[in-house]
């Protein structure tokens, strides 16, 4: 059988009497970039909130592979401390040389290297989310979790950090859940997208991480529609074999 890391078994998720998600189900196996993706009030900040166990589900599992498994956020909003330089953000002005170092090799692995004793407002915004993205690093998560990191950034910025924000899951292999809006960006980085729509998970398909901008944009497309078309059966999910 197939390990897996994560895995939403109908969840369901109420605020009083508002229901944000009802059965959604998915599962994330080691080494995938996934994408969620879907409208504004879909749903799909509050699974992340529910994955990083920072809320609890009213319905449903999650079953994780292990019960201490190491998840970390990046945000929209980089989150640093301004009177703390970049090194100081990452190693939480640690005096412990082992954390210290870490912190070091961690920018460095973000290509800040030079810039460990700037402050935030002395970096670009690009910059400011290489450190906030840095710092999620620095706990060596099992499972990092992407909340629209990149939507506060100018177009050519954006473009750039996808490109480096894949790189950098690559080489580390790292497991990761991006939460996006934007089907072009989702198609682009992901090896799988799910869509959210209605507070629940309505259709996966394969992503065009790596491929072709032809590929990229069929992909996008065929996302797209499925979040535009008005006749959605919540129950019915449906799945596109892998592309070749
Ligand atoms: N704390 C809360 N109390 C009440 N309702 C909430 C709460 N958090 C989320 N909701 C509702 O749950 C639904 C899903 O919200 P959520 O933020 O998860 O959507 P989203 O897809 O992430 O949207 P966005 O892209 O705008 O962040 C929305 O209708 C929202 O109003």
């Amino acid at each position: 059988m197939e390990t897996t890391l994560i895995t939403l078994d109908r969840i369901g998720k109420t605020y009083g009497d508002k229901t944000a998600l009802h059965d959604v189900n998915f599962t994330i196996y080691p080494g995938e970039f996934v994408a969620l993706v879907g409208m504004s009030g879909g749903g799909k900040s509050t699974i992340l909130r529910l994955i990083a166990e920072l809320e609890q589900p009213t319905a449903g599992t999650i079953t994780r592979a292990q019960a201490d498994l190491v998840v970390r956020v990046m945000f929209q909003n980089d989150r640093l401390l301004p009177w703390m330089t970049t090194l100081d953000n990452l190693s939480f002005d640690s005096h412990d040389k082992a954390q210290q170092d870490k912190a070091k090799k961690t920018l460095a692995s973000v290509g800040l290297k030079d810039f460990a004793d700037q402050y935030p407002n002395q970096l670009s915004g690009g910059q400011k989310q290489r450190v906030a993205l840095a710092r999620a690093l620095m706990a060596d998560p099992q499972l990092l979790l992407l909340d629209e990191p990149l939507g506060a950034l100018d177009a050519l910025t954006r473009r750039n950090m996808q490109q480096f924000i894949g790189q950098v899951c690559d080489q580390g292999h790292l497991t990761t859940l991006l939460i996006t809006h934007d089907v072009d960006e989702a198609a682009r980085m992901a090896d799988r997208i799910i869509v959210i729509k209605n507070g629940t998970n309505v259709y996966e398909a394969a992503g065009a991480k790596g491929q072709n901008a032809e590929t990229v944009a069929k992909v996008a497309e065929e996302v797209l529609q499925v979040i535009l078309r008005p006749d959605d059966d919540p129950t019915q999910v449906e799945a596109v074999a892998a592309r070749d």
